[in-house]
């Protein structure tokens, strides 16, 4: 089950030649340069736009060329959300929302499930101009929803809004994307947002897309120019173990390892990811002493490669998860890294994604 496109489309001297598959359950992020092509490709997607291929979501075509078959958009099962929420904005909240069940038939169930998981019930009497950016955007979202999809398409969902409506809208689509059963599609170029939300990655350039494939794998690649910005991440899974009180750090299990981060509240034994940005990871060839680096994990080095200028990456196996690291070019000098060398890599902070 899911979306999976092929298409090539020119406008002006902008020429788009990509391939997509997006999983059911997953949100497949379409990251790159501002330009690249994202939004056209998912206009393609929608129908918004007419490029030559194919295109078929859980296996019924939506567009295929040779066989001469073009659904228009409002005959496709698609969740659509922009930058801006295109609301009714003499309506109120619940009036916007109402709109969408008409042609849908969505039912009292669905409105409550979609309601409560972008909390809404309080906002349900307010008009739109009344509500915030980010209260604009789950408005939109919910709408979108109780069309409901077998798709859903968000086109830079937050780029709109400030660094605080953001957070605050973060939680509301990591519950989105963690109980909706169905292909998501979700363009941005903030690598935050592709890092919190995204499971499947499709790096665009110049209107092809470059590769694709698993976050974890995606970020880490040194071939691939995700691990050479300069905000470079890995993401990795760990385990709640506990916590200690006292000295307010959560301790997480990582395989045979522990981490000790600063408190987070998750139940024991609850899975929690992690982003490791590559520039607060260090690395040394024999066990530090006396350290004020609370987390010193022994590692493999996979791979080096030269970064921008006087810098130098290191991918890293740490139990059966992948690290990066940047160290100066004058560091790699020194310490000579090769792939299958053993090191302690102190990690010196650690972000919950
Ligand atoms: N309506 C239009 N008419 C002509 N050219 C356009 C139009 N919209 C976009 N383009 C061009 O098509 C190319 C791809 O644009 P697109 O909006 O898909 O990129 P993007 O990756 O989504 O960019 P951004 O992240 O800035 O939104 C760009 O070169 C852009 O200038």
């Amino acid at each position: 089950m899911s979306l999976e496109a092929r298409f090539w489309h020119s406008r002006g001297r902008f020429v788009l030649d990509a391939q997509l598959q997006a999983p059911t359950r997953a949100v497949t992020v379409l990251f790159g340069h501002s330009g690249c092509g994202k939004s056209t490709l998912l206009h393609c997607l929608a129908g918004l736009e007419r490029a030559a291929g194919r295109c078929r979501l859980n296996g019924t075509w939506w567009q295929h060329d040779e066989r001469k078959l073009f659904v228009p958009t409002h005959k496709r099962r698609l969740g659509l959300v922009f930058q801006d929420a295109r609301l009714f904005e003499h309506l109120s909240v619940a009036a916007n929302l109402r709109y969408a069940t008409r042609r849908s038939r969505a039912g009292a169930a669905e409105w409550n499930t979609v309601v409560e998981l972008l909390g809404l019930g309080p906002l349900l009497r307010q008009t739109a101009p009344t509500l915030s950016g980010g209260e604009r955007q789950r408005v939109a979202i919910a709408r979108s929803l109780l069309a409901r999809p077998e798709v859903l398409l968000l086109d830079e969902p937050l780029a709109s809004l400030d660094a605080a409506s953001k957070a605050a809208i973060l939680p509301y689509l990591e519950r989105l994307t963690a109980e909706l059963a169905m292909p998501m599609v979700y363009v941005t170029h903030s690598a935050d947002e592709l890092v919190r939300l995204g499971n499947q990655v499709i790096l665009m350039e110049a209107g092809r897309t470059l590769e694709a494939g698993p976050l974890e794998t995606m970020l880490s690649r040194l071939d691939l120019p995700l691990a050479h910005r300069e905000d470079a991440s890995a993401v990795i899974a760990a385990q709640v173990q506990g916590w200690d009180e006292a000295l307010h750090l959560s301790i997480l299990r990582l395989g045979a390892l522990q981490l000790r981060v600063p408190q987070i509240r998750p139940r024991v034994g609850q899975p929690v990811r992690l982003r490791v940005r590559a520039r607060d990871v260090s690395l040394t060839l024999d066990p530090p002493g006396r350290t004020s680096i609370l987390n010193v994990l022994p590692a493999q080095v996979l791979e080096t490669a030269a970064d921008s200028p006087g810098q130098h990456l290191v991918r890293l196996r740490i139990e059966d998860q992948i690290l990066l690291s940047r160290i100066s070019e004058l560091s790699q000098r020194h310490l000579c890294l090769q792939p299958g060398m053993a090191v302690f890599a102190q990690v010196k902070s650690v972000a919950l994604v």
